[in-house]
């Protein structure tokens, strides 16, 4: 199946000219196409048709109240990682028992307010979290659902700095350290320990980590069902790859990947969750920046742009590759390093590409930037953040306006009370 990317027409956008959203809503901009997002969430549910399967997505990936609108409208949940998560799904109609809650630093607090909006279940991530929501649940007079976080020790192939299941990493507990939950757990009388959850890392794009992992997930499943412990659901996680560079990277064919679950939990009756975050959002996203001038340097040309590092954090974090394409190309090539304006040498887009000859004033869209772009996105250098625009069939909303002077330095005061401490 062809699943729909952003960047393959380097004009229309859901059927939005780029040219003209750009002449009304300022740039940079950050747009993305609901058709895209809705045929991912349909190819997701069509893969994984027959089984009892709940998407729970990843909400970090991409935040935007309309875009987790649109998801809760195609019966989609929420992976969520913080209370202000939990807030934005549920104001978005993500009803609450579709929520997971997953993360290494729950506070109380926020276990407190998971727990009163009545979530489906929490992923726990330490014995100390355990007993914590043990005490809350029983403070609240309610019991909590929970599924452990087993870290299965498995190398995602991923980047370093977003794989998330190796024993060196600060995700989840070992599988020997899992399995005395559930005889602790048995005796808790406000927590339901009945669940497995994993996940790996991001942007993977082999499948055999995902097997491997999935396998010791499986193994430890009927383990524990043998010893007593019945297990209702198996969190799978997100992690599935996207096509970054056309005609480079090569994302797992979300067939493969149904295939490889429907394998390894074919002798599992319970409820199978997964989390995808990226694979549904990154190539529905475009960003739009302008040309702000071409400088030429002692041995390379700069094209500055007016997105930055504060805007899209990737190329500066993970060294990530996103594909740029001017709106209106010109017939001779040129090389430049691609950089915003912010004032360190990281804010760097892209350096030596091979493109299209680009002038001031010229408008790029940077590909894959739907996941984890505006929702990384900072006001670094004082520089307001930038506007979201959802394209739907030849229209657009703006559904987050470019922040004001003003609204960038709210609840900033100059000190007129001091206290004594
Ligand atoms: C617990 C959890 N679930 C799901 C995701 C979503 O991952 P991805 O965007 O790679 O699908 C993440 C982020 O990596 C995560 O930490
Ligand atoms: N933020 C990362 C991925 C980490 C996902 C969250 N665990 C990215 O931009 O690729």
């Amino acid at each position: 199946m062809t699943v729909l990317t952003g960047v393959d027409d380097a004009r229309l956008f859901d059927g939005v000219d780029l040219h003209t959203l750009a002449s009304r809503v300022q740039t940079p901009l950050y747009a993305y196409s609901s058709s895209v997002i809705r045929q991912r969430t349909t190819a997701l549910q069509d893969a994984f048709a027959g089984l009892d399967l709940r998407i729970c997505y990843a909400v970090k990936a991409n935040s935007n109240l309309a875009i987790l609108q649109l998801v809760a409208q195609q019966g989609v949940g929420a992976d969520i990682v913080s209370v202000g998560e939990l807030h934005r799904s549920l104001r978005a109609g993500i009803p609450a028992e579709r929520i997971v809650f997953s993360g290494v630093g729950k506070t109380a607090e926020e276990i407190r307010a998971a727990l009163s909006a009545g979530i489906w279940r929490f992923n726990v991530e330490s014995a100390d979290e355990l007993l914590l929501l043990q005490e809350v649940a029983r403070e609240e007079g309610v019991c909590a659902r929970a599924a452990v976080r087993v870290n299965p020790d498995v190398d995602a192939q991923t980047h370093a700095k977003i794989s998330t299941g190796k024993a060196e990493n600060k995700f989840g507990v070992s599988i020997d350290e899992a399995r005395t939950w559930f005889v602790r757990a048995s005796r808790m009388s406000h927590v339901q320990l009945d669940g497995l959850h994993a996940h790996i890392g991001s942007q993977i794009l082999n499948l055999e980590p995902f097997r491997h992992a999935l396998r010791r997930v499986e193994d430890f499943r009927q383990e524990l069902e043998a010893a007593g412990h019945p297990i209702h659901s198996v969190d799978i996680g997100g992690g599935l790859g996207v096509r970054y560079r056309a005609g480079h990277d090569r994302p797992i064919a979300i067939e493969d990947y149904a295939a490889l679950v429907r394998e390894t939990f074919a002798a599992f009756k319970g409820t199978l969750v997964v989390e995808p975050g990226r694979w549904l959002v990154a190539e529905a996203g475009v960003l739009v920046t302008r040309v702000i001038r071409v400088k030429p340097g002692a041995d390379r040309e700069f094209l500055i742009v007016d997105a930055a590092m504060n805007d899209l954090l990737r190329p500066a974090l993970y060294d990530a590759w996103h594909d740029i394409v001017p709106l209106r190309p010109r017939r001779e090539s040129a090389c430049y390093d691609v950089v915003g304006p912010v004032c360190e040498t990281g804010d760097t887009f892209a350096r030596g590409r091979d493109m299209p000859r680009c002038e001031a004033g010229d408008l790029l869209m940077i590909g894959g930037t739907g996941a984890y772009g505006a929702s990384m996105a900072s006001t670094y250098n004082s520089r307001p953040l930038a506007a979201e625009v959802l394209l739907d069939d030849g229209r657009y909303a703006v559904v987050r306006r470019r922040q004001t002077l003003a609204e960038m330095m709210l609840g900033e005061q100059l000190p007129q009370d001091w206290h004594e401490a």
